[in-house]
């Protein structure tokens, strides 16, 4: 099909198994610059703290913000997403966030770049939920699993992207005009979100998709009854331990630990060893779309999450016990934690399709400010056991540990997974009855 005719752009227009992907992509690309944001930081913390003159403790602050607000807000914004809509929702966000990272890059002194990064995770907040809200009008249940697990993969490009594109960008153009630049783009992004989405095919005057039933909003009596049923159900809070476990121990390997590991332990580059951790977010990447589209074709999600959860264990278990195993085998490990990320997210189909569909919103926001209440948790935790085996030197600024303090901080991941095991046997159990 040629699109310079204007016939083929218009038939993928009209057809809404074609408009669902062009509408996906706007949303999709409003959660990719989500994920540059909330860790881009990491890439910038020397010029933050001369920027501002700040200590590492008011940069962690600066960056915490955003994973702080971003979890509290999400079962407000999973009802928001069921009240008003998925459309409405987002382009709000989004105009939210981009602003705040505009403030951000203008920002004087430290306390602007907290106000414009609390702005970026508030508005930020609510990209996510809505993108599934939007999967859920447009798509079959028997497809879900494989949007799902798409959406989470758009977060593992912009993860990736915030690394060293991100560290690139930011050396030639410097770190104010790389955050405006996001932002300028954002901003459009969020016009084309109000201008074009539409929260179904209905809406859009378009067929309906076949096996997707039109879904009236919520009204404020349902909001507070499905609230209410959704954060009283055992399996909410189960499924939010085992998100809290794998999750958080995810994000703070990925985003603190996993560098200063790689770099003591093997004596290598922080060039070489953010390659390693490059390869958790590569598995981000390829894991939730392919084990999504395996679960939506057997028809098995419970089976997955129990075997993910035992593989993540073992795999976590590995590096405790061996501390310092050929190199290859630690990015083997990270690859693995970020691909096994796809089959912790098959709980979120299975949340969510334990409700009405007009209150997926409220069930998945219920469940996905685990992850980062777990990032937000972990590195406190992982950084007193790393503290108590501090060698009392410094590099670049940065403490030294030595190889049993990472060992222990695995072990804590290992912990950390084997509940995250006993959820997903629980899960496997329950959801069989
Ligand atoms: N990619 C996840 C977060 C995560 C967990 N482990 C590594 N990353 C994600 O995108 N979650 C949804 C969201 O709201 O961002």
């Amino acid at each position: 099909m040629s699109f310079r005719s204007p016939t083929a752009l218009s038939r993928v227009w009209t057809n809404p198994y074609y408009r669902r992907w062009l509408l996906w992509g706007i949303l999709a690309a409003s959660f990719l610059l989500v994920s540059i944001y909330r860790l881009s930081t990491a890439v910038i913390a020397g010029q933050l703290m001369d920027a501002f003159e700040i200590t590492g403790a008011e940069l962690g602050l600066l960056h915490a913000a955003f994973f702080v607000i971003y979890s509290l807000m999400q079962i407000p914004v999973g009802i928001l997403v069921d009240r008003i809509g998925a459309r409405r929702t987002a382009a709000v966000g989004a105009v939210v966030m981009n602003v705040g990272a505009v403030w951000f890059a203008l920002a004087g002194g430290y306390g602007g770049a907290l106000a414009g990064r609390f702005l970026i995770g508030l508005g930020g907040s609510v990209i996510f939920v809505a993108m599934l809200r939007f999967c859920a009008n447009w798509y079959r249940t028997d497809e879900f699993a494989t949007m799902n697990g798409l959406c989470f993969a758009v977060g593992g490009v912009g993860g990736i992207i915030a690394t060293t594109p991100f560290a690139v960008a930011v050396d030639v153009a410097g770190w104010r005009t790389a955050v405006l630049g996001l932002g300028a783009a954002g901003l459009v992004v969020a016009a084309a979100t109000f201008v074009f989405v539409r929260d179904s095919a209905e809406r859009a005057g378009l067929p309906a998709i076949d096996g997707v039933p039109e879904q009236s909003m919520l009204t404020i009596p349902e909001v507070r009854q499905f609230t209410a049923r959704i954060v009283t159900d055992r399996m909410t809070w189960v499924v939010s331990l085992l998100l809290y476990c794998t999750g958080g121990v995810n994000l703070t390997l990925v985003g603190l630990w996993g560098i200063p590991y790689v770099v003591q332990t093997y004596d290598v580059s922080v060039t070489t060893a953010s390659t390693i951790t490059l390869c958790g977010g590569v598995g981000l990447v390829v894991g939730p779309p392919a084990v999504g589209r395996l679960s939506d074709r057997l028809e098995r999600d419970t089976e997955f999450i129990v075997a993910g959860t035992a593989i993540y264990t073992v795999a976590l278990g590995f590096l405790a016990v061996a501390g310092d195993p050929p190199l290859v085998t630690v990015g083997a490990v990270f690859f693995l934690t970020g691909a096994l990320f796809g089959t912790f997210a098959l709980t979120y189909p299975l949340v969510q399709t334990r409700y009405d569909e007009r209150a997926s919103g409220i069930a998945i926001g219920a469940i996905n400010g685990a992850s980062f209440f777990g990032a937000a948790t972990f590195p406190t935790l992982m950084g007193w056991a790393l503290d108590a085996y501090w060698t009392g030197e410094f590099i670049d600024g940065a403490r030294v540990y030595t190889e049993t303090g990472y060992r222990i901080a695995f072990v804590i991941g290992t912990v950390a997974g084997f509940v995250a095991l006993c959820c997903a046997v629980w899960i496997h159990v329950t959801d069989h009855e």
